[in-house]
């Protein structure tokens, strides 16, 4: 759908609840559970709670903890489920079964996949990544640099905006580069499949940050030949807060790839006890230690939902989603100078978008007081997620008159919404 302005301006709430209940994807919003009065738009920073999780956790409190106790490593399949969870995964980012396992923070994950890129590109002493990568990975990228600058020191270098480019900085002396497919910011999406070919013309390894990307667009790691990825399953996966990271390791790669990280579940033979190290086989050897399993049950929980979904329909609502959002935006927004950051053109969009607004800090309290809840990222963009499961085409309506009346009211003036203290 592309909604031109005038198309907004002409649109009312009717149109949205038509539009919602023409929509395929709608039933699935009654698969969550969502506070009364909330619009949800921050689902891209934590999803929401699917309705069956919390009854199937509790039966693995109860039943594998309380009743199975030690023995359901074995019986309820506890020590296989980060390899059982990753294969759950694989068709949602285009990854054959063997290829991804859950691991701890996204973070780790990205620290053990930058790693394991470095070593298998000896000799190239130079690690690409962008400048407004989610901060997390910038920060683990220097500790990959220090550990792995020896004698001969590791190089990071940043490509920006406003340059220098991916191609500039492409060149026989980088190992790998580590982007991330859909800003965390703007929601700008890169092309997955060229962005690839570009860097693995280079000789580099490319490793993919899939944060923003699993489960709010179609990605096909495989048919990008990418190398290696990693995302987290609490955003638009719906695994829960601290859900599990994955990581991938295309199947060519796995035998050459060492983990940073060289703990007992990831061993060849872990209940033999031995006493040096030797990697398992596949992509088993980037376990580290004791699987988060209470966090795995939830996630498992809200992976049954995923299995129903088709992705291409996820995108083609989200799409239509944001693109709404977008026009409304422009058609009532426009008086208080409110920018749209994200970009307009839909194959370079993720499913966010992000708005400049003055004092948007504030802004964005005064909505959330008002029920409609997205997010604010310094130093000036409000964002606002569009998870296609349950965000309806009246919530897009609802969070665009609530913004609009924020603004022409100026209620956001009124001290309690000044910043102060942590935010999320
Ligand atoms: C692109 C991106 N990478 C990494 C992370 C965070 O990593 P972690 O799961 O370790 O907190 C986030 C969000 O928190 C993110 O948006
Ligand atoms: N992971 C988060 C957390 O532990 C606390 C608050 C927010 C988050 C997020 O996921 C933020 C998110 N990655 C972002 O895009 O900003």
């Amino acid at each position: 759908m592309n909604t031109p302005t005038s198309v907004a301006h002409s649109l009312d709430r009717a149109t949205c609840t038509a539009l919602d209940a023409a929509d395929a994807l709608a039933p699935f919003r009654d698969r969550f559970v969502l506070p009364a009065g909330v619009v949800y738009l921050d689902g891209n920073s934590l999803g929401a709670l699917p309705g069956h999780t919390a009854a199937h956790v509790q039966r693995v409190i109860t039943e594998e903890w309380g009743t199975g106790l030690i023995r359901s490593w074995n019986d309820a399949g506890w020590f296989a489920k980060p390899v059982a969870l990753g294969d759950r995964i694989a068709p949602l980012i285009g990854a054959a079964p063997g290829e991804v396992v859950l691991g701890d923070s996204t973070s780790a994950s990205l620290f053990q996949a930058a790693v394991a890129a470095v070593r298998m590109r000896p000799g190239r002493r130079v690690v690409v990544s962008e400048r407004g990568s989610f901060p997390t990975d910038l920060y683990m990228l220097e500790a990959v640099q220090e550990l792995l600058g020896g004698d001969e020191p590791l190089e990071r270098r940043l490509i920006h905006d406003e340059g220098p480019s991916l191609e500039d900085v492409l060149g026989d002396d980088v190992a790998v580069v580590v982007l991330t497919h859909v800003d965390y910011r703007t929601g700008r999406m890169r092309d997955l499949a060229e962005v690839t070919r570009q860097v693995q013309a280079s000789g580099a390894l490319m490793l993919w940050d899939l944060c923003h990307s699993a489960g709010a667009v179609p990605v096909d790691l495989n048919g990008a030949g990418a190398d290696l990825a990693i995302g987290c399953t609490y955003k638009y996966l719906n695994g829960g807060p601290g859900a599990p990271s994955f990581i991938w390791v295309a199947e060519r790669h796995q035998s050459a790839a060492k983990p940073a990280l060289t703990g007992w579940h990831g061993h060849a033979r872990p209940f033999d006890f031995e006493f040096g190290y030797a990697p398992a086989d596949g992509i088993t050897r980037f376990r580290v230690g004791t699987p988060q399993l209470l966090s795995m049950a939830a996630l498992e929980a809200s992976l049954e939902i995923w299995e129903e979904v088709d992705l291409e329909a996820v995108r083609e609502k989200s799409l239509r989603l944001t693109e709404l959002f977008i026009s409304l935006v422009d058609a009532r927004l426009a008086p208080w100078g409110v920018e749209v950051v994200t970009p307009r053109q839909s194959a370079l969009r993720g499913s966010q978008v992000a708005l400049r607004v003055e004092d948007g800090f504030a802004v964005m309290q005064a909505l959330i007081e008002r029920g409609v809840i997205g997010d604010f990222r310094a130093p000036d963009l409000m964002r606002f997620g569009f998870a296609p499961l349950y965000v309806s085409h009246a919530d897009v309506w609802d969070a665009v008159a609530a913004l609009e009346e924020i603004l022409s009211t100026e209620v956001w003036r009124e001290p309690r919404f000044a910043r102060r203290g942590a935010v999320t």
